[in-house]
């Protein structure tokens, strides 16, 4: 997903998700948790699939809004009967795989453990849900594209979310060849990929923010920092989608760095060699399963330098090994200061080699939603830090301990705000 792209399709909806959060946890804030820490984990999940769900497939599951709704009923102690949102049934479904997933992988053997679940009646549901709801949005999506000759359907500009990419594409090339389209429901391989893309930008968004946001709690003096950069930058009053993409506000940039390595929210990657081979002196056979930790919270362990290949070396030489500087101090510690570095002029810049950044993999598998993740993450800390402070929880909520799942979890996800 390319950046203009994102910014003109994907980044309005994470800004207006983000707008239905604030205004949610200002009603919290003020009326039901006035003065009281409350569990951020279920919002900021909602929020996160209202955002990615209307980018990936274009369709608004308004889930937060129907949560406030919820929420405004039982303050006037009104009885609420609103339908469930047409996005709730998402959210049961990436319930299920992920479980099923972590359950599987606890297992002494995981794809004997799949191979069974697939044969089970829950996954059977869950492969016709996904089917019928991924199907229905496609063919709506499609039904845009009858009318349009050769020439509009080869502009990119008419793309609304992710999945319009894809398919207008095969529409274009159905009109070019005088055929129909094919039907994109029987395209097993695209379902699958636009779930992944559901679950991966779900989960992973959720998680990062409510760790930043515990972090708000801990560290108030990085807070206070963050909020007078945005502040000075944006002056009085809530800035908009295009200040927000387009400042250059290195603390900012910091502070989302330094969310992303501490929090460690996909704290491992997969990869399997295809061949034998070895690393760093130790032989390692075709087929096995290599487990690397990328959470860098702790300096990293000293290797053999003379085992390294020339490329491995050549690589390393382009960057400074940052745990010797003083950006590699306190690893366990939020410092967005460790990413800010001065130029000649004395001018503070963001230096994102300040440390290794493992936090979205790397290489050809690295993380597909990267970009759009970094953008909707700038979003949410922008408009998240202008409109509440995040005060320090009570002791029993305090911990950093987290649930290891898919991702890492906080297993305290609670804040206390006030309102600004
Ligand atoms: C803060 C948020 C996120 C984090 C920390 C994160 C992290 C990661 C990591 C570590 C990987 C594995 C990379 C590797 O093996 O080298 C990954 C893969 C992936 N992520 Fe993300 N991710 C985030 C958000 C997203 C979003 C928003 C989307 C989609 C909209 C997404 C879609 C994917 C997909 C499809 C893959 C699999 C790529 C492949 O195997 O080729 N992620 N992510």
């Amino acid at each position: 997903m390319g950046l203009d792209f994102l910014k003109r399709t994907a980044a309005p909806k994470s800004y207006s998700s983000t707008v239905e959060l604030v205004e949610f946890w200002r009603l919290k804030a003020t009326t039901a948790h006035k003065g009281q820490p409350f569990n951020v984990l279920e919002d900021l999940k909602n929020a996160a699939l209202d955002a990615v769900w209307v980018s990936i497939i274009g369709e608004e599951p308004g889930t937060l809004r129907y949560e406030k709704r919820k929420l405004e009923h039982e303050l006037k102690g009104q009885q609420f009967d609103d339908p469930a949102p047409p996005g709730s049934f998402m959210k049961e479904q990436v319930e299920y795989i992920v479980d099923t997933i972590m359950d599987a992988s606890a297992t002494p053997f995981p794809a004997w453990a799949v191979k069974l679940e697939v044969l089970k009646p829950r996954f059977h549901r869950f492969r016709k849900v996904v089917t019928r709801e991924m199907s229905r949005a496609m063919k709506k999506a499609l039904t845009r594209y009858e009318g349009l000759d050769v020439d509009s359907l080869g502009k990119d500009s008419i793309d609304t979310c992710a999945m319009d990419l894809v398919l207008r594409k095969q529409a274009l090339q159905a009109k070019k060849v005088g055929v129909e389209p094919s039907d994109p429901a029987k395209d097993v391989a695209m379902l699958d990929e636009l779930f992944v893309l559901l679950i991966g930008g779900h989960d992973s968004t959720a998680n990062t923010l409510a760790w930043f946001i515990k972090f708000m709690g801990a560290f108030p003096q990085a807070q206070t920092e963050l909020r007078a950069a945005l502040s000075s930058a944006f002056g009085p009053g809530i800035p908009t989608l295009s200040q927000i993409l387009e400042a250059d506000i290195p603390y900012l940039d910091a502070a989302c760095e330094e969310a992303l390595r501490l929090s460690g929210t996909s704290n491992g990657v997969l990869r399997s060699p295809l061949q034998d081979t070895t690393i760093l002196g130790y032989p390692v056979p075709k087929g096995s399963i290599i487990y690397m930790n990328i959470h860098v919270n702790h300096s990293s362990v000293l290797a053999d330098e003379s085992q390294r290949t020339e490329t491995g070396k050549a690589a390393r030489q382009k960057k400074d090994d940052g745990f010797k500087t003083p950006a590699g101090r306190d690893l366990g510690t939020y410092e967005p200061r460790r990413w800010l570095v001065r130029d000649e002029t004395g001018k503070e810049k963001f230096n994102p080699n300040a440390l290794p950044q493992l936090a979205f993999g790397a290489g050809v598998r690295m993380c597909f939603g990267r970009r759009l993740a970094v953008m909707q993450f700038r979003i949410a800390v922008t408009l998240l830090i202008l409109s509440f402070e995040f005060q320090e929880v009570p002791e029993g909520m305090q911990s950093m301990a987290c649930i290891e799942r898919l991702f890492r979890t906080p297993q305290q996800p609670y804040t206390k705000l006030r309102v600004l």
